[in-house]
């Protein structure tokens, strides 16, 4: 059984009272999206080993300037599959502000089409494609400084309520 429809109180999981704040404001095109929360692998500014992804609405979708570093090296001098697959995950997750529902990745597919670079920038598109009941279907790109498609991603993002989260808030307070 999902827990889309559940509509318990959240204020027990600070977290999520940010996020669900943060999506029912309307920012404008230039303006950064807030992250998921301090510690989130993809853009928590607090967390030593993430990616710090920083994102801005760009019309229906969102778009976002990023650099990988000597973190996330896979064969010498090109990202790691895994860390795009990350930023690229986490871009999705920025695209749900935009979308204005919560949800969360069931299925991600990651073409690989040239190296990403370390030390380089690129630039990050992502946006829904469309939606069936709880299913959302979602694009993203990364391109080069030449406007190249290095790696694109499809994704499936289910729909969830609040509770998806609240249950498992012990464990990210644990940790902290
Ligand atoms: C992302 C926003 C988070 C907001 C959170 C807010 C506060 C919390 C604080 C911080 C959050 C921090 C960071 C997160 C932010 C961004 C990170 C990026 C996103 C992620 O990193 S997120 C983590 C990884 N993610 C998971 O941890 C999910 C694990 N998973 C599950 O929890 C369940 O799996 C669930 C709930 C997803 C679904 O479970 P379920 O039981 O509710 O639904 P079910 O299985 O029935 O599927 C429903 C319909 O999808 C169809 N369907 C299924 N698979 C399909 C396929 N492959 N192809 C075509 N259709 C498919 C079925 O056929 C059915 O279709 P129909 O409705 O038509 O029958």
């Amino acid at each position: 059984m999902h827990d889309a429809q559940d509509t318990r109180p959240t204020s027990s999981n600070p977290y999520m009272s940010d996020w669900l704040s943060s999506m029912q404001t309307t920012a404008h095109d230039s303006a950064l999206l807030p992250p998921h929360h301090g510690d989130c692998l993809g853009c928590g500014p607090a967390n030593q080993h993430g990616h710090h992804l920083r994102a801005r609405r760009h019309g229906d979708g969102v778009v976002a300037a990023h650099v990988f570093d000597g973190r996330h090296v896979g064969a010498p001098g090109i990202a790691h599959g895994g860390a795009v697959a990350t930023v690229l995950d986490d871009l999705f997750g920025f695209a749900l502000y935009v979308v204005g529902e919560l949800a969360v990745t069931r299925k991600l597919e990651v073409e690989y089409l040239a190296p990403v670079l370390l030390q380089t920038e690129y630039t990050l598109h992502a946006e829904m494609l469309s939606r069936n009941g709880r299913k959302l279907r979602l694009r993203a790109r990364v391109e080069d400084q030449n406007g190249q498609v290095v790696a694109t991603a499809d994704a499936l993002f289910i729909v969830v309520g609040p509770a998806h989260f609240t249950s498992r808030a012990p464990v990210i307070q644990a940790r902290r």
